[in-house]
């Protein structure tokens, strides 16, 4: 094996049950670069970097690392050899420090007879979050008051504690908003000239193109194609993943007008502790784009609009004169909420695709207080076959599934129940570009439907794409507002966010 490499796989393979994860994949990353790793939800490129991170072991083949065959036993055995990986999802421990988090597993470089000097954890851990550019974060913090931007930067800061020789990057930019993927980003240039190298994951060609010098395509389990950057090609790539040209219009075409039907949803004066005096209205038909940095409040706004979090003061109102009372009452009145933590607050991960999409509609399909077979396997088929769910059947569990068929049951479950008010907070994390597409072309339809549609997103071009109006938020205040028919650009959002 050439010294040029840092990694290789030849011939992994892995299956579950009856699914062909991989299939002979052959990867190699070289010493010094960052390497994309790209393919359709599903494809198999997390099964492929959690292997080398020690996540799970491959059916067959083998992986070298510096020369050397490698098959660690666990995540700190890889840890330990210098491979180091951020997942997709929250990956913190609830209930402990930051510094505790940071030092999971590690406690003991902090142990003198017996006792655990917190202090000086404390103190290392604030070096270690200063070292990734991570300056407002306090060691001695409970993780769980963290938001889910902050506790994605504390997981950087402890991957990057034991200088990685391989850092896995497994969809973390699509998690971070603005400033988060500029901390991302300059990590990953640090890592290469010093010599180490990435593997980076992301549904996000242009930020593939842009940050990666060399690239591995993966589709069902199986290398299509490597790129080196001088081939790099937008439409080459999507054809490469997807196996059909996916070339043509993503977001919706029209120029928008200014005429929605009636409020539907509004939020008076609304206050919490995050968000201050807040006043917006949602109208029938409408498609509200909601956009700013972390911490701005446009996580919380969805939660405040849904009933999840109730207003210190000021109050929101569906159709005008109906209080939202909380998420239950919510839902029975035709209010869907999509959350940007997943796996926590999406899904029941441990039931199945059917038993998720089924639940908020399971008083829509009783008859005389029953609920048949029959009913939950039409619903749940119909709405999984809709959002082309990959998965063996609707009786797979979710946390079989990977990260993008798992969004889109989320969707699937409240397309299903067909609410008229929909709040969707990062709708299209970690889907692919041929699924992206039709989850757009999808929100266009139910806006032409009459659906009212909240769209809270870190995505601008996504903002800018699909909203009629967008409300950009700044320290828990509207900051500005701007219509569709005003011709936006990203630079005249980002002033009002930051
Ligand atoms: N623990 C598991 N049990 C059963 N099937 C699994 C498991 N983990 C992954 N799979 C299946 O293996 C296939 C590859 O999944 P993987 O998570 O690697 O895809 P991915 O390319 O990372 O997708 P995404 O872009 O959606 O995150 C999928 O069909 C998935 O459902």
């Amino acid at each position: 094996m050439s010294n040029d490499y840092l990694c290789k796989a030849e011939k992994l393979c892995k299956t579950f049950d009856s699914t062909v994860a991989l299939s002979n994949v052959d990867i190699a990353v070289k010493k010094g670069e960052i390497h994309g790793l790209i393919g359709e939800n599903g494809s198999g490129k997390s099964t492929m970097s959690s292997i080398f991170a020690g996540i799970q072991k491959a059916d067959s083949g083998t992986m070298y690392l510096e020369g050397k065959a490698y098959s660690p036993t666990d995540t700190i055995d890889a840890m330990n050899r210098g491979v180091s990986m951020v997942v997709q999802e929250q990956n913190t421990i609830g209930k402990i420090t930051v510094a505790a988090n940071i030092f999971f597993g590690k406690e003991a470089l902090f142990a003198k007879a017996g006792f655990l000097n917190v202090k000086k954890m404390n103190q290392e851990a604030q070096k270690a979050l200063e070292s990734v550019g991570v300056f407002h974060i306090k060691p001695r913090e409970n993780i769980d008051k963290l938001t889910f931007e902050d506790r994605k930067l504390v997981e950087l800061a402890r991957a990057f504690y034991t200088t990685p020789k391989l850092w896995i990057v497994d969809e973390t930019s699509t998690a971070l908003t603005v400033n988060g993927r500029d901390i991302l980003y300059k990590l990953m240039e640090k890592q290469r000239e010093s010599g180490g190298s990435v593997l980076f994951i992301s549904h996000d060609i242009d930020e593939i193109m842009r940050i990666c010098d060399s690239l591995t395509i993966l589709r069902d389990g199986v290398v299509t194609a490597k790129l080196e950057k001088k081939d790099f090609s937008s439409d080459t790539i999507k054809t490469l993943m997807i196996g059909r040209d996916v070339s043509g219009h993503y977001y919706r075409e029209d120029s928008g007008d200014e005429s929605c039907g009636d409020i539907v949803l509004e939020a008076e004066n609304v206050s919490t502790k995050v968000l201050k005096n807040i006043s917006l209205s949602l109208h029938k038909g409408e498609i509200l784009g909601v956009g700013g940095l972390s911490d701005c409040g446009m996580h919380d706004l969805g939660k405040v609009l849904f009933g999840l979090i109730k207003p210190d003061s000021g109050r929101v109102l569906k159709g005008g004169r109906l209080k939202v009372r909380n998420a239950a009452w919510a839902v029975k009145e035709g209010i869907a909420y999509v959350s940007k933590n997943r796996d926590r607050e999406s899904l029941m991960t441990i039931c199945s695709i059917k038993d998720n999409i089924c639940l908020p509609s399971l008083r829509d399909i009783s008859k005389h207080y029953l609920i048949t077979k029959k009913s939950e396997n039409e619903l749940a088929e119909k709405w999984s076959g809709n959002l082309e769910v990959k998965a063996g059947s609707i009786n797979e569990y979710c946390n079989e599934l990977s990260g993008g068929n798992k969004q889109k049951v989320v969707l699937a479950k409240w397309l299903a129940k067909g609410s008229d008010i929909m709040i969707l907070d990062c709708p299209t994390r970690g889907i692919d570009v041929g699924a992206k597409a039709s989850i757009y072309h999808l929100i266009e339809e139910l806006k032409k439907s009459g659906k009212s549609i909240v769209l809270i997103s870190e995505e601008l071009p996504e903002l800018i794409g699909m909203s009629d109006r967008i409300v950009t938020l700044q320290d828990g205040k509207i900051s500005g507002e701007f219509y569709r028919t005003e011709g936006l650009s990203e630079a005249k959002l980002i002033k009002k966010m930051i």
